[in-house]
């Protein structure tokens, strides 16, 4: 499959003096938008048991934000890792890879991993990861309480490349694409990280209003969204958050295709909140 997608990474350091403060940061009880620009060297954060290693951390679980992931970008240098990169056992993970590269090594099995590479790991995989390049590698670590099923088991880990996938048309529109690592049916499955593509001018033809809540990254090219009634300018590098319920639309800018990381949680009951 030829390959001709790019993929926007953060690369830190500090805006100078002289540039204006204005940006277009917004945090509100449906939705937030973290620009690129936010992702400088000083909103970084560091984990325990990694080696050369920082994050920017874009969604984890808050009153008022989300409530069922967490969503770091990880900027690994070479020689470093982990060996113990995942301290909670009923974590899984998927793993997508924006510039460089790594070996991830899954119960004892090395899988060098490049870019636009995907990883899954289901909970209680024994996982370590490992920048054995001379350049750093930057991925997105997209993490969730795996919600487990009397009578279901757990998915399996599995290690692709988006670019060994095809992506699957909407019926009847050839202008938006989503490519999917995992069948919508398999109900092991209880989160979705897929990429949605829009050609230039495509739309979310109405305000999609859903129980799911999403993460979307934006890794190429710029779009309006239309957000809780709102409309919002996005570009390559910039984080969006939505509730479940959050009213969601767009129109794809163009003059190249407009591609997002997606998150969603799936195939669950809705647990009651009882008095
Ligand atoms: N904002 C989105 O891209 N939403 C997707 N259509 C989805 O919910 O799958």
């Amino acid at each position: 499959m030829t390959k001709n997608n790019t993929y926007y990474a953060p690369s830190g350091g500090m805006p100078p003096q002289t540039q204006l403060l204005s940006d277009r940061a917004i945090f509100t009880e449906a939705y937030a938008i973290i620009p690129k620009r936010v992702m400088t060297d000083i909103v970084t954060s560091l984990l325990p048991f990694w080696e050369g290693m920082r994050m920017w951390v874009i969604a984890r679980p808050l009153s008022g934000f989300a409530e069922t992931f967490s969503q770091y970008i990880v900027e690994v240098s070479p020689g470093g890792g982990s060996e113990k990169p995942e301290l909670d056992n009923a974590a899984e993970a998927v793993l997508f890879i924006v510039e460089g590269e790594m070996d991830v090594t899954i119960e004892g099995e090395k899988h060098p991993m490049t870019e636009g590479g995907y990883a899954f790991l289901p909970p209680g995989c024994r996982w370590t990861i490992r920048n054995n390049g001379d350049t750093p590698v930057k991925f997105h670590w997209i993490r969730k309480a795996y919600q487990f099923v009397e009578g279901i088991e757990a998915p399996e880990a599995f290690v692709t490349n988006e670019n060994n996938i095809a992506p699957i048309m909407m019926p009847d529109l050839d202008v938006w694409s989503t490519t999917r690592f995992v069948n919508g049916t398999d109900m092991r499955h209880d989160m979705h990280v897929t990429i949605v593509t829009f050609q230039p001018g495509g739309v979310i033809p109405f305000d999609e209003t859903h129980v799911m809540e999403h993460g979307l990254y934006v890794l190429e090219g710029k779009a309006v969204y239309h957000l809780n009634g709102q409309w919002v300018e996005v570009e390559a590098g910039d984080f969006m958050w939505l509730r479940a319920f959050c009213p969601q639309s767009c129109y794809a800018g163009g003059p190249g295709q407009f591609r997002y990381l997606l998150y969603k949680d799936v195939n669950r009951q809705m647990p009651f909140i009882r008095p």
